[in-house]
């Protein structure tokens, strides 16, 4: 008997949902669509590589089963993945968590074993997938699955509050629910330190060594602060390699590329670049909206679309900073009895970020530290890429945390015209509201300024 290839799929999913836990199916099965179906072949598409591989490593023998029986005879099934065809880099790329406001959240996995040193609200389907993190994403929910094969260690890499603590423990929830007696170990690379001094004061280096190398699966957050400490730097260096020797995982954040820090050991810069290194970049407005609604529902929050939009769209680089302003609304609307309307809300969100004034000496200054180019190269009239844009960002930030007219602001990067600083300041106000990057770096500027210029108050 013909089967409709839609009607065929809505029962594969449906029979693979009850075998399959939820996050695996919702990553790796869910985001598959059938290509093909023929009497002897069956062809599915992946949304990425990672889930092809995964299926193909470790689902496979549980898909075969189960098409087999919806069609009562054996098919060959092919998995592959069509790169640019998924949407992976596309601007619209769904999400892979679909929720909508209105519905019931969805119970998180429930963990069978609980584990100390994890946030019980950092698992895998607490978070949204967008297409800034989707790559982490995949990589995560691989080394939870199959920790110790490929990629070890995980390095995943990300500005601030931008979703690695999240990720990492959503790791360790993950895999101590599968396996409750594994050793899962998280720490932050300051506490990994401290317990180190600690040790080294009372004498008990070998019991420091015996626990951290008893892990099963050992997540180091904030891994840049290691730089610099050479002790502690020494000391990681057998930990990893007992461990990665031994196959189990490594998990590791930090705000920055291992070959980004400063100070750190060449050994130990190379082995954290020998697994995968995956990066999380700023969410996308559809991402921000759909974290701000995940946030809402699991708190039992019902919030008009345009709200959620206009939360969204002021908070652009930090999630943490999304989630806060969230949580500033809501209280206000409660406490003042108001309906919750983006003109009720507008007066405790904005502005985000206080202004500070400064002087035009302290944000060139602090153009010129954060962005490696020297105070003359912004006076000058070079137009290598970084220097122009070094320019650029230095007339918009001057127009904003000072007086000065837009001629000054010419005179002070060194005799422009006014309408060059009146293109830059227009150029960069549109880049803050489109780019993501740009915008983390603006408001990593203007902190950077503020905090200067309240230090010298
Ligand atoms: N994709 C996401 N979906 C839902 N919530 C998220 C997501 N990413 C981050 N969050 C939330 O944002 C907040 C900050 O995340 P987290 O602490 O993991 O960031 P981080 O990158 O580790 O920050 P830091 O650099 O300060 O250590 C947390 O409450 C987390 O649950």
């Amino acid at each position: 008997m013909e089967i409709a290839i839609d009607t065929f799929w809505s029962q594969v999913l449906e029979r693979l949902q009850l075998k399959l836990s939820r996050p695996t199916f919702e990553a790796w099965i869910k985001t598959s669509t059938p290509e093909e179906l023929t009497d002897t072949a069956l062809v599915l598409r992946t949304a990425n590589p990672f889930a092809k591989n995964w299926l193909q490593k470790y689902y496979m023998p549980t898909i075969v089963e189960v098409v087999h029986d919806i069609l009562g005879h054996p098919v060959e099934i092919q998995i592959k993945f069509v790169p640019g065809a998924d949407g992976i880099g596309s601007d619209d790329a769904e999400l892979f968590y679909p929720f909508t406001i209105d519905s019931a959240p969805s119970e998180p996995l429930a963990p069978q074993a609980t584990n100390s040193d994890l946030n019980s609200k950092y698992v895998f389907s607490r978070l949204v997938v967008g297409p800034n993190n989707r790559m982490a994403h995949a990589a995560s929910l691989a080394v939870a699955e199959s920790p110790g094969r490929e990629f070890n260690p995980l390095f995943l890499c990300g500005g601030v509050g931008l979703g690695k603590t999240h990720l990492m423990q959503a790791i360790g929830h993950y895999r101590q629910e599968i396996c409750s007696t594994a050793n899962i170990f998280y720490v932050s690379t300051e506490k990994f330190t401290n317990d180190l001094i600690t040790a080294i004061r009372k004498d008990n280096l070998q019991s420091f060594r015996d626990h951290y190398r008893a892990a099963d699966v050992l997540l180091v957050d904030d891994i840049q602060f290691i730089e610099g400490k050479e002790y502690t730097q020494e000391e990681f260096f057998h930990t990893f390699n007992t461990l990665h020797e031994a196959g189990r995982q490594v998990v590791l954040a930090s705000d920055r590329p291992p070959n980004q820090i400063p100070r750190l050991q060449e050994r130990l810069c190379s082995r954290f670049s020998m697994g995968l290194i995956a990066d999380i970049q700023p969410p996308d407005l559809e991402t921000r909206m759909a974290i701000l609604q995940k946030k809402a529902e699991y708190e039992n929050m019902r919030l008009p679309r345009e709200v959620v939009e206009y939360i969204a769209s002021s908070y652009v680089s930090n999630i943490r900073e999304l989630e806060g302003a969230l949580i500033r609304a809501v209280a206000y609307i409660s406490i003042a009895g108001l309906p919750m309307t983006v003109e009720n809300i507008a007066p405790v969100l904005n502005p985000p970020v206080e202004k500070v004034e400064a002087s035009p000496e302290a944000v060139i200054s602090s153009v010129v530290e954060a962005l490696g180019v020297s105070a003359e190269d912004l006076k000058g009239s070079s137009r290598r890429r970084e220097i122009s844009v070094a320019r650029q960002i230095g007339m918009y930030l001057m127009r904003q945390h000072t007086d000065l007219s837009l001629p000054k602001i010419g005179e002070v990067f060194g005799g422009k015209d006014h309408t060059t600083v009146l293109y830059s300041c227009e150029k960069m106000k549109d880049l803050k509201e489109n780019d993501p990057n740009m915008a983390q770096t603006l408001r990593q500027l203007s902190d950077r300024i503020n905090l200067a210029s309240q230090a010298r108050k």
